[in-house]
């Protein structure tokens, strides 16, 4: 019998889309830990393998942590990894506001898993899904992050009008974690 994973995560809303993109089918059993993990700086994949070490140096065991990055392409890619930064500051009307200015709205909500398997000698593994959109005024509810700025390329309702159903259909997250569920199956 494989170890539970311990998905440590600050965030309740990531965790409510984990559950419900999961399902009842995943093969190993899952446990969330609320810890606020110290991130530092550099590329999203560096930032996600320190997130991972720092979970497992903490839970002692498999785990599993998530750093979601928003990426303006007018901006080169920034705010990135830092955009829960930019968020908290501007909210989801400042961070359309930035874009004033620039012609190109374009952006990339990336997703990364990084997965410690639990062992000293352990490698972290990534997984990471991407949606490509653009970044719109603010529509529909503001109770989860960037959603009511976010708009998915083909659709002209944001993250936030869409049915947590369709969002988890298409997502960034939904893309990185069946990437983690393939990885995962027995
Ligand atoms: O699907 C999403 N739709 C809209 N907003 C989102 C989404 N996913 C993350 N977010 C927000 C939360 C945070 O403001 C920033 C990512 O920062 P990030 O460090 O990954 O999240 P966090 O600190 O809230 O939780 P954690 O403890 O797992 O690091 O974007
Ligand atoms: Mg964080």
């Amino acid at each position: 019998m494989s170890k539970p994973i311990t998905f440590v995560t600050g965030n309740s809303k990531k965790l409510e889309e984990v559950i419900q993109i999961l399902g009842s089918d995943f093969p190993r059993q899952l446990v969330s830990r609320k810890l606020d993990l110290p991130e530092l700086q550099g590329e999203i994949n560096e930032v996600s393998i320190l997130k991972a070490k720092e979970a497992h140096r903490q839970v002692l065991g498999p785990v599993v942590v998530e750093d979601t990055a928003l990426c303006f392409n007018s901006l080169k890619g920034l705010p990135g990894p830092y955009i829960k930064w930019f968020l908290e500051k501007l909210g989801p009307e400042g961070l359309y506001r930035l874009l004033h200015g620039f012609e190109d709205k374009s952006a990339q909500a990336v997703c990364t898993f990084a997965y410690h398997p639990g062992g000293e000698d352990d490698e972290v593994v990534l997984f990471q899904g991407k949606t490509n959109g653009v970044i719109v005024s603010p529509k529909g509810p503001t109770d989860f992050g960037w959603d009511a700025c976010f708009q998915p390329c083909d659709y002209n309702i944001t993250y936030a009008e869409m049915p947590k159903t369709e969002k988890n259909k298409i997502s960034h997250r939904y893309k990185a974690l069946d990437l983690f569920r393939n990885y995962i199956k027995p």
